[in-house]
């Protein structure tokens, strides 16, 4: 055998682990330094086709939906301990594979193993209700699972995205096909193992790896699937919806934002500058809900600048497993892709620091770019509508709150705002106006937050994951009437 050759990670479909894929074989990278990790097989229609029939027989036929509720929650209870005793090797393969930053590599473990406890406690919870319609009916409603819940993961939280949706659908007794991005498949044959030893029942779970274009767009165009899950990008989440649409199932998007941060002058600015550099610069800006743009009241703008510029020249940029405060981008393509909004942000405003890596940088080999701050562009600008996706912070004054309030909601986008000011009944007047699914007074997303929903507004897609909202993706309801005359 050759040691030196890199693991094959295979296509599970219910019992079958398949090393084989009908597209062939794909890798992926280690983008801190572009060597090969691993292999996967690909998918194409025969394994997928395998895999719902999988879920379809698990669902249909097997024991996890007549499970008592309680005794769901236990095998979920059991998958939060197992990643919580795996915690290290989790975290050491999520870093290499998508190139975080060991603590957010943690972070995202640690949120996962969250995620599984929380939905263990709300299985037994999924109440339904009890509707009066007087002497002689009674009338109630019962929560079904909606069947085959398809997850298409993509790359920047690998294996938190799969614990965010998956945990949630079990908890309601749905069967689950999990499709990971080709950028990152290692975590969640991980997830599968565990899956196996927490004794899920067969074809519960499965995975199907491969290109997004081949197996993605089949599965979600798959008779047998009955709902969808999708993070990702908005071009790709329209063309799953288009497909979602073609066997008129149900899908739940998260699609990503430029979510606006509003520091108002009476902040206090040593707690929210590290707050808000935090909101952008964490996994190098690679998060759906970054606060990409900052709005800053005019009096304080200049001193803000100086204070963030100050902040990120210092910014150390490394190989995640060196914890840095900036690992590399998750791959070559991307970064090119980043690097094409350095010169965008010259055009159409000051761009400060954030160069392109140059070539004799012994960063150069992986896929590093470096933090950029964007001065005098408008809420116009390209920096300022579309999602970047890397450490690149545009910054907008404004004056007063209306114009906050205007330029924030300004956005084709809207996920997430932070709010900064020592004046809470500002704060709220300015929550109450923002159109986002989420709005962070003096804070922007910490924690490991699994219990309040999540998701958007406009382009940034709709339905809410996280919380117990979020099992609303995964249940049907049915209504159940009943005449029964009573003699009286
Ligand atoms: N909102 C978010 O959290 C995320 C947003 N993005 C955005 O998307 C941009 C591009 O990144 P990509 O990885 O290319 O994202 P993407 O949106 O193309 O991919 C997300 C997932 O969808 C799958 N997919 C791709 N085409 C598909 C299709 N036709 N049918 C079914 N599934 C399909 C992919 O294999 C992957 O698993 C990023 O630069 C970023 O702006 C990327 C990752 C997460």
């Amino acid at each position: 055998m050759n040691t030196l050759s890199p693991p094959l990670i295979p296509i599970v479909c219910g019992n079958s682990v398949l090393t084989e894929g009908s597209d062939g074989v794909g890798r992926t990278y280690d983008p801190a330094t572009g060597k090969v990790i691993a292999e996967f097989a690909r998918a194409g229609q025969a394994e997928v086709d395998q895999a719902v029939a999988a879920a379809r027989k698990a669902f249909d036929e097997g024991p996890w939906r007549r499970m008592r509720p309680f005794e769901r929650g236990r095998v979920l209870q059991r998958i939060a301990d197992l990643i919580l005793e795996r915690r290290e090797e989790l975290v050491r393969k999520e870093c290499a594979d998508s190139g975080k930053p060991l603590r957010d590599a943690y972070w995202e473990v640690d949120c996962s193993a969250r995620f599984f406890e929380f939905y263990a406690g709300a299985a037994d919870k999924l109440h339904g209700s009890s509707i009066p319609l007087g002497p002689d009916w009674s009338d109630w409603t019962v929560k079904d699972p909606i069947g085959v819940s398809l997850h298409i993961i993509p790359w920047n939280y690998p294996f938190q995205l799969i614990a965010r949706g998956v945990a949630p659908a079990l908890a309601a007794g749905c069967a689950v096909i999990i499709k990971p991005s080709a950028e990152t498949p290692v975590t969640a044959y991980e997830f599968m193992k565990i899956c196996q030893e927490a004794e899920l029942p067969e074809g519960l779970v499965n995975l199907v790896n491969g290109r997004g274009s081949v197996a993605g767009d089949m599965l979600a165009r798959h008779p047998g699937v009955d709902q969808i899950t999708f993070t990702g990008s908005v071009p790709t989440g329209k063309r799953v919806m288009v497909a979602a649409a073609s066997h008129a199932i149900p899908c739940n998007m998260e699609l990503g934002g430029k979510s606006p941060q509003i520091l108002f002058a009476d902040a206090d600015l040593d707690r929210a500058l590290p707050v808000i550099a935090g909101g952008v610069f964490t996994h190098c800006g690679q998060v759906c809900n970054a606060g990409t743009r900052l709005l800053v009241e005019r009096s304080i703008h200049d001193t803000v600048v100086e204070k963030l510029e100050k902040k990120i020249a210092g910014m150390s940029i490394g190989a995640g497993i060196d914890d840095p405060d900036l690992g590399p981008l998750v791959s070559l393509a991307h970064k090119k892709d980043v690097e094409s909004f350095y010169d965008i942000a010259r055009k159409e405003g000051e761009l400060i620091l954030g160069a392109q890596t140059p070539k004799e940088d012994p960063l150069s080999g992986g896929a590093f770019v470096r933090p950029g701050l964007v001065v005098g562009a408008s809420n116009a600008a390209r920096v300022a509508r579309e999602e970047i996706f890397g450490p690149i912070l545009t910054i907008i004054p404004f004056d007063g709150a209306e114009e906050a309030a205007r330029l924030a909601n300004d956005s084709p986008f809207g996920l997430v705002a932070g709010v900064h000011t020592r004046n809470i009944d500002a704060a709220l007047a300015m929550a109450e106006r923002l159109r986002v699914g989420q709005v962070w007074i003096n804070s922007f997303a910490v924690g490991l937050d699994v219990e309040f929903p999540f998701g958007g507004y406009k382009l940034s897609g709709f339905g809410r994951e996280k919380g117990l909202e979020a099992l609303n993706a995964y249940q049907q309801i049915k209504n159940i009437c009943v005449h029964h005359p009573i003699p009286r």
